[in-house]
C-alpha cells in the first residue's frame, strides 16, 4: 500500500525548475531511495514531500495528508533527519534527545532509542566530540523520536568512513525492520543498490526511472564489462569492431570493454589473434551505475 504518493510535482526557484513534474509512490514498510547526482532536485522533491516547501503544481499525499495544510499532524507521522549544523555545539546528546522529544505529544523513551541506536553510552557526551558515525545515528534518533511511520534521511552517510557507513546502513535496515518506512536521499550508488528496495532515479528535475535496484540493472539486458591491462600496444578498434562489443576505452592504463553474449571469448581471441597479453582481466556484471548511464546517457560522478 502507498504511504505517500507523488503526482507531477513541479517546484521552481525563480525562473529554474528544479523539480520538473515527478511522480512516484512509496510503499509502507519499504525502504525507498531517491538517487541522483548534485543538483538534480532530490532535497527538493523531498522537501515538498515534508512540507518544507510549497510545490508550484502537482499533489502530494503523506499518510493520507496534504504535506502543507495538514503541517502540524504530518510532524508526528514524519521523522526529518536534522542537519549536523543544526544543534547548539555544547549540546549533550541525552540534552538533544529530551529536547527533541518535548516537541512531540507521544515520544520514543530516548534512552531506549539511544541503546537501540548503539549510544546508550554517549548521554552524557557533547554532541560535538562524537565521531562522524555516532552523529549520524544521533540524526536518527532525533528523526525516530516522535515514533514516526515514514523517516527521510538525506545524505546521510555523506563523509563517513567505509566502515561508519556499513554501520550506518545496517542501522537504516534495522529501522526499516521495525515498521518505519524509509525515504533516502542519497547520491552514492552502492547505498542506493545495497539498501534501497525500490529508488526513482532522478536526473535534472526530472524521473528517470523507479524500479528495484535489480530491475533497473535488469533493463541492461545483460551487459557486462571485461577490464584488462595490454601489455603491449593495443588498437581500441580492433575490439570495437567486434559484435559482441558496444564500447572499448581507456581508462588510464586499463581498457575497459562493455557488450552482450559471449563477451570475454570475443576479447580474449581478438587479443591472442593480435598477440597481445591482457594483465589483470576482470570481468563485471553491470550495476546500477552502468544502468544509470544507460537511462540518463552520463555517469553519475561521486
Ligand atoms: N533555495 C534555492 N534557491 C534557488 N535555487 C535552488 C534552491 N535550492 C536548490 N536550488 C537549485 O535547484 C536545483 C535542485 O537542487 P536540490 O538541492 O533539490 O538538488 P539535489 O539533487 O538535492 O542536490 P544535492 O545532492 O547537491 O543536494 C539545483 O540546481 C539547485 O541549485
Amino acid at each position: 500500500m502507498a504511504i505517500i504518493e507523488v503526482v507531477d510535482l513541479v517546484k521552481r526557484y525563480d525562473r529554474k525548475v528544479a523539480v520538473d513534474g515527478v511522480s512516484f509512490t512509496v510503499d509502507e514498510g519499504e525502504i525507498f531511495g531517491i538517487l541522483g547526482p548534485n543538483g538534480a532536485g532530490k532535497t527538493t522533491t523531498v522537501e515538498c514531500v515534508e512540507g518544507l516547501r510549497s510545490p508550484d503544481g502537482g499533489t502530494i499525499r503523506v499518510d493520507g495528508l496534504d504535506p502543507r495544510r495538514d503541517r502540524a499532524e504530518l510532524r508526528s507521522r514524519l521523522g526529518v533527519q536534522l542537519q549536523q549544523s543544526e544543534l547548539p555545539d555544547h549540546i549533550r546528546v541525552g540534552e538533544a534527545l529530551d529536547l527533541y522529544a518535548s516537541f512531540h505529544r507521544d515520544p520514543a523513551d530516548w534512552r531506549e532509542l539511544l541503546d537501540r541506536l548503539g549510544l546508550g553510552d554517549r548521554a552524557k557526551t557533547p554532541y560535538r566530540k562524537l565521531s562522524g558515525g555516532q552523529k549520524q545515528r544521533v540524526s536518527i534518533a532525533l528523526a525516530l523520536i516522535g515514533k514516526p511511520r515514514i523517516a527521510v534521511l538525506d545524505e546521510l552517510t555523506t563523509g563517513l568512513d567505509p566502515q561508519a557507513r556499513r554501520d550506518t546502513w545496517a542501522l537504516v535496515e534495522q529501522v526499516r525492520d521495525s515498521g518505519v518506512t524509509v525515504v533516502l536521499v542519497t547520491h552514492f550508488m552502492e547505498e542506493a543498490e545495497r539498501l534501497c528496495d525500490r529508488l526513482a532515479l532522478i536526473d535534472a528535475g526530472k524521473l528517470v526511472a523507479v524500479d528495484s535496484p535489480a530491475g533497473l540493472v535488469s533493463r541492461l539486458d545483460g551487459e557486462q564489462r571485461v577490464r584488462f591491462r595490454p601489455t603491449a600496444p593495443l588498437d581500441l578498434a580492433l575490439l570495437a569492431d567486434l559484435p559482441e562489443v558496444e564500447s572499448a576505452e581507456r581508462h588510464g592504463p586499463q581498457v575497459v570493454v562493455t557488450g552482450k553474449g559471449n563477451l570475454l571469448h570475443a576479447v580474449t581471441s581478438c587479443l591472442a589473434r593480435n598477440h597481445v597479453v591482457a594483465a589483470d582481466l576482470r570481468i563485471e556484471q553491470a550495476g546500477l551505475d552502468d544502468a544509470f548511464i544507460h537511462l540518463t546517457g552520463r555517469a553519475l560522478t561521486e
